[in-house]
């Protein structure tokens, strides 16, 4: 059979174990790998291929033919056609259970560790409507939505159970003048409720909008920022404190979550008055501004500009706070500075291999790395290993309920 009739070809397999990218892997007839989404393990399905390669195949769900007994019916009428969700078929304890066994495979098989040293996983104590932002893409009319599964397809939605209420009260009432440039529309909610509109295009001509509800408002484009309406940031709170940020910068979106990851740190990282301590990719400070009170000495690294201001303002109460704005690849290479303790969170590529050596160079005694992505997570503490490090223990955090997404803290030391 060619590629072209091999693409249409269905079959009949059981799912075998899932896979990190919200599928699961079954086993075509000839032994080949199949990932396909929307199954649970021990389900006997029928499915048919999308895209057949020598080595292994992806296809659709067509039918469940033996359903598992961790199988619900989704909350949400998208479920399946909107990319948005991927495991709303399952009860939240399997989500959990799924995400520590994937988090598992990849640390055995991508960075080599046999018998990785997990603890159990954080769940959300929301695994509805915990999100502090939301983004939408506009469809061909102008109605808000989110992108159909591994396409850039959008598909309008009526409802999501994934943001906090305040945002879902929000959103169905937006209208938006669809211009031809109009990206994104990303709307986030603040510890005090406060609403902040972001627009993002590549046009400097800002679109009309009209809600009836008390928000704050500002369009990014290349040509900059411009605040249409009250505010350009928002204040999060995590554990009674307030961070500044700005509508450009990162911020986590399960504030719940960020509290038991800025926990986790202070319980594990071995910190005293006489510790310096980096924080790379430091985002507006929410780790840093934790640890800083425990250490003598604490610098940031981080690249975006307006995190880097909100940082300034966040950390402002701290004399022996420095930050260096610049990509960490660029940064540590140069450092003359030589920390015992280095926190990373990286993006979800993970490490740029610059940065890595030079963080290696550095030799601290105690490297946190905090993760968004296993796959890259695993390459990189490869190379930690490698490099001399002992990984001590990972503590994955639900911090994406309903999705696939596996949030995780490293700890390593020399
Ligand atoms: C996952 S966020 C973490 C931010 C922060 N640790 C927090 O929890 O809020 C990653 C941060 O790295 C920044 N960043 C991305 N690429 C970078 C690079 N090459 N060098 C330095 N910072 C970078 C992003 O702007 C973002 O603020």
């Amino acid at each position: 059979m060619g590629q072209h009739d091999l693409r249409h070809a269905v079959y009949e397999i059981d799912l075998l174990s899932p896979a990190y990218g919200g599928t699961c892997l079954g086993r075509l007839p000839d032994g080949r790998a199949v990932f396909v989404p929307l199954g649970l393990p021990g389900e006997r399905v029928r499915v048919r291929l999308v895209e057949a390669r020598r080595t292994f195949a992806r296809a659709e769900l067509l039918e469940v033919l033996r359903p598992s007994a961790q199988r619900i019916s989704p909350r949400c009428p998208h479920f399946g056609e909107c990319g948005g969700c991927h495991y709303q078929h399952m009860d939240y304890a399997t989500q959990c259970a799924l995400k520590e066994a994937i988090l598992r495979e990849q640390l055995q098989r991508l960075a080599g560790i046999p018998e990785p040293p997990l603890r159990p996983l954080v769940p959300s104590p929301n695994a509805w409507n915990y999100r502090n932002t939301v983004q939408f893409h506009l469809d061909g009319q102008g109605r808000l939505g989110y992108h159909r599964p591994d396409s850039h397809e959008v598909v309008a939605i009526r409802e999501c159970h994934l943001p906090e209420p305040v945002l879902n009260q929000v959103w169905p009432q937006l209208d938006l003048e669809p211009i031809p440039g109009l990206e994104r529309v990303e709307l986030r909610v603040g510890s005090g409720e406060e609403v902040l509109l972001i627009l993002e295009s590549r046009d400097p001509q800002a679109p009309e909008f009209s809600v009836d509800f008390p928000l704050s408002a500002v369009h990014l484009s290349p040509a900059g920022t411009i605040v249409l309406a009250g505010e350009d940031y928002l204040v999060m709170e995590v554990l009674g404190r307030p961070f500044k940020v700005s509508a450009p910068s990162f911020f986590q979106v399960n504030t719940a979550q960020a509290a038991a990851m800025v926990q986790n740190l202070l319980e594990h990282l071995p910190l005293t008055p006489q510790t310096t301590l980096l924080d790379v990719y430091c985002g507006v400070g929410l780790f840093t501004a934790f640890l800083a009170p425990r250490v003598g000495r604490c610098l940031g690294v981080e690249v975006s500009p307006s995190a880097c201001e909100d940082f300034a303002v966040n950390l402002d109460e701290f004399d022996h706070v420095a930050l260096y704005q610049g990509a960490a690849e660029e940064v540590l290479p140069w450092l003359d500075v030589r920390p015992e303790v280095v926190v990373v969170d990286p993006p979800r590529a993970g490490m740029a291999p610059a940065a890595l050596e030079a963080l290696i160079r550095l030799e601290p005694t105690c490297i946190a790395y905090v993760s968004c992505d296993p796959a890259t997570l695993a390459r990189d503490l490869r190379r930690l290993m490698e490099a001399g490090y002992t990984l001590r223990h990972v503590t994955p955090f639900d911090l994406f309920p309903q999705t696939y997404h596996i949030e995780s803290i490293s700890l390593l030391v020399r």
